[in-house]
């Protein structure tokens, strides 16, 4: 199992380490524009394969597409991170003419590949990614709805005073401060709903926080996070690699699922080794209906801006 990781920055490398921390790829490329800097990235990653016991081989190349060759699952992390005070739609002007470039480049050596975009604006730059490929549907994901799905649980495990392992709950919708939707109806610890333990007040705060916590680490970071993202696309990989067939809510091109068509925007799917292998659609109630919509015709006014 080939993987392709563009961008050997910040989210990128850690994807990298994450992929080869679980040991399921024999092979990661990772490819930046800047001269040397995926080379000496793969190097120092490759340096922990004995202490933390991987056999995955990191190779790192400047901007090379050959090397890229036969890629079963390319990640697209290349672009520009936002600073604090910026929303990730502001990114839209680079980040576009890079995913677009990218994406081409990649498929042209792989045709063959299963593309999961990172890039901010993710949600446009995932639609992007359909324009310029005309990859089959099930063959481009956007990340974003792991990340914020993981958040989330951050926040409900803070909330309930719970161990994370105990919590579960989703975030459908765009990746953006304002579209994002935590289905807090639905979240639960140990499959009692959270909302028999936390208050109307505390759980509508628990949506708030997660909304923005991309926003939160970029203000303390000085530049946007990269942990939780690398470890969040490192799990999407392994279900596709792996064929797991996992549920993860992932940015999706949609043709009438959840009454929307013409965008990708953050739904539960099956991943599994053909990339998307079904959108799940769940019974949303009508507040939930109502900020999916609300959500989706910000991300429409987004893909206005490719
Ligand atoms: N979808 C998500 O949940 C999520 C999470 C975190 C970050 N992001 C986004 O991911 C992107 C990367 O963030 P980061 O923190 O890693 O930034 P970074 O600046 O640390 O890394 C980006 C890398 O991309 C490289 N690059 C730029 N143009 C390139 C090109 N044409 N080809 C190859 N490489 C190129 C740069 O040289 C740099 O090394 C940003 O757009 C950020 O907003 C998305
Ligand atoms: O917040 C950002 O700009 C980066 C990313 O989308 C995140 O949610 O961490």
């Amino acid at each position: 199992m080939k993987v392709t990781v563009v961008g050997a920055g910040a989210v990128g490398a850690s994807c990298a380490e994450y992929i080869a921390i679980k040991d399921f790829a024999s092979e990661v490329v990772l490819l930046d524009i800047k001269e040397g800097f995926a080379e000496g990235k793969a190097m120092d990653l490759m340096q922990t394969a004995s202490l933390n016991g991987f056999d995955t081989k990191i190779t790192g190349v400047t901007n090379d597409y050959s090397k890229t060759a036969d890629s079963h699952i390319a990640v697209i992390t290349s672009g520009i991170p936002r600073k604090p005070g910026m929303t990730r739609e502001e990114l839209i002007g680079i980040n576009a003419g890079i995913v677009k470039s990218v994406s081409e480049s990649l498929v042209k050596e792989s045709p063959n590949v299963i593309l999961i975009v990172v890039s901010n604006p993710m949600d446009t730059m995932t639609y992007l990614a359909h324009q310029v490929t005309g990859l089959p549907k099930n063959r481009i994901i956007g990340m974003g709805g792991a990340l914020d799905s993981a958040r989330f649980k951050y926040r409900l495990a803070e909330a309930l005073e719970a161990p994370i392992s105990d919590v579960d709950g989703m975030v459908i919708g765009g990746h953006s401060d304002k579209g994002m939707v935590p289905l807090t109806r639905l979240a639960t610890r140990n499959s009692v709903p959270a909302s028999e333990f936390l208050s109307d007040d505390r759980l509508e705060q628990v949506l708030q926080d997660t909304k923005v916590g991309g926003a939160t680490l970029t203000k303390l970071l000085g530049t946007s996070a990269w942990y939780a993202p690398g470890a969040a696309v490192s799990g999407l990989v392994q279900a596709i690699a792996c064929d797991q067939k996992k549920i993860f809510p992932c940015s999706a091109l949609l043709d009438g699922e959840y009454g929307l068509s013409d965008l990708c925007i953050g739904v539960p799917v099956v991943l599994g080794k053909d990339g998307i292998e079904k959108i799940v659609e769940i019974n949303l109630n009508d507040k939930e209906k109502a900020a999916l919509q609300e959500s989706a015709e910000g991300v429409k006014k987004t893909n206005e801006l490719i």
